[in-house]
């Protein structure tokens, strides 16, 4: 047998615990398998066999790496992004350091209501050249698979014009790319004193959006001056009624209850969840939900307050992290950059972070036990770092230190690709 690619020298492997069901929580999340001084190999586009160097001598292969010692993982995962928009806002940076509040730029029509209409102007192709510049610089920083909203639309027609957009980019660039429907994610001028109207006409696209496989998953941004409780309670229900799963943006702002929201209707996950209660947390633990943590927001938007994640580990909740990108209140693209803010303003440990950007993420995009693994037969999503050991990536923070990426088996991105001389010696 000859395979398609092998990975030599590997200093630590850290194939997940592949072998548990569901999405990891309480001391399981603090449990890491490091496989140290191995091999593996690939064969169309999946893991073949993981063994020895001594052995992987033996092995025959198309193209073999030495990765001299060091860090191999799979592929990481970014569960929450708002990836497929038109325009920027940094003119928003001036308004936010005198004090402006997120919640009043967007009363004010600015906001997410300024990248709507932005988005609205611009072209299908505009929109996927601008996304995929941005899936390019994510698969960079070793994120193989990306969880995309929509809601720049507000309107049928952008809405569907954003989830085509991502639809094409999962099936043409080297990122998988899972689709979510967030029609509901402002309300639009023309409907602004007819919320409920508009969130009818958002129902309506749910037909085509399943014919069309634009998204698994439906979600909404449950806030004050956005969506209610009640008025997210009946919108996500209608979703689930079609079949869709659900994902709530959650007190990310304000303590609404959405956590306790997402758990009355076994959601997949609850996103933010800065404000969240004890009892929500409790909740969140006791039915399963998914807390999706968005650190780099909460950086963003100079909040005082975090999310507790801690008190959610002890809890028992699934922790999964994201980078929340998008032009307003998170713009980064690096996932890396994420996990070093979960460790500082979480206190997070590290192996918590790496269950939670691997097969924590994967759960909550409806890929859990098929990606964030290195397992026999599974795809061969990996990342080979430019570092000795796990603990470094959420140390050493604010730069690249993924140094080959491989998606399906293919070698997708390496360091040189970036004017960066690359010291992967591939023969
Ligand atoms: N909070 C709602 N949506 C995004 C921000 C979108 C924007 O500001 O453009 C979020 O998750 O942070
Ligand atoms: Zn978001």
């Amino acid at each position: 047998m000859k395979y398609d690619l092998i990975l030599e020298n590997i200093g630590q492997l850290l194939t997940m615990d592949y072998e548990k069901e569901g999405p990891l929580c309480g001391k399981d999340m603090n449990e890491l398998i490091v496989l140290e001084n191995k091999a593996l190999a690939i064969a169309d586009g999946r893991i073949a066999l993981i063994g020895s160097n001594e052995e992987a001598s033996e092995w025959k292969a198309e193209k073999r790496i030495d990765c001299e010692g060091k860090l191999v993982t799979p592929g990481l995962i970014d569960p929450h992004t708002h990836l497929v928009f038109a325009g920027s806002r940094e003119h928003e940076m001036g308004l936010k350091q005198q004090g402006v509040p997120y919640l009043e730029i967007l009363k004010q029509g600015g906001g997410i209501l300024s990248t709507v209409k932005a988005t609205r102007a611009a072209s299908e192709a505009e929109l996927y050249e601008k996304a995929a510049g941005h899936l390019d610089r994510m698969l960079s920083y070793g994120m193989t698979t990306v969880e995309a909203k929509s809601g720049y639309g507000l309107n049928g027609e952008t809405e569907l014009k954003q989830l085509r957009t991502a639809k094409k980019l999962n099936t043409e660039h080297a990122a998988e790319v899972v689709s979510t429907f967030l029609g509901a994610h402002a309300i639009p001028s023309e409907h602004k004193h007819q919320p409920d109207v508009f969130l009818e006409e958002m129902v309506q696209l749910l037909d085509v959006i399943e014919k069309e496989e634009l998204a698994q998953f439906v979600d909404i941004f449950c806030e004050t001056g956005v969506f209610s409780i009640e008025q997210s309670r009946v919108f996500l229900s209608k979703a689930k009624q079609k079949g869709f799963k659900v994902k709530i943006h959650a007190d990310e702002i304000d303590p609404l209850g959405g956590a306790e929201l997402a758990s009355e209707l076994g959601a997949v996950s609850a996103e933010h969840l800065v404000g969240t209660s004890d009892e929500g947390i409790k909740q969140l633990a006791e039915k399963g939900v998914i807390a999706c943590l968005l650190p780099g927001t909460s950086f963003y938007l100079s909040k005082p307050d975090h999310a507790k994640a801690r008190k959610m580990l002890e809890e028992g909740v699934a922790v999964t992290l994201a980078t929340d990108f998008n032009p307003g209140s998170c713009p980064t693209e690096n996932l890396q950059l994420i996990m070093a803010f979960a460790a500082v303003m979480y206190k997070m440990t590290s192996k918590e972070i790496w269950n939670a950007v691997t097969v924590n993420a994967a759960y909550a995009i409806g890929l859990g036990g098929i990606r964030g693994i290195i397992a026999p037969m599974k795809q061969a999503d990996l990342v080979i770092w430019d570092a000795g050991n796990y603990e470094y990536i959420p140390y050493h923070f604010g730069v690249n230190h993924a140094k080959a990426v491989i998606k399906k088996g293919d070698i997708v991105f390496e360091k040189g690709d970036h004017r960066e001389p690359s010291t992967l010696s591939i023969t």
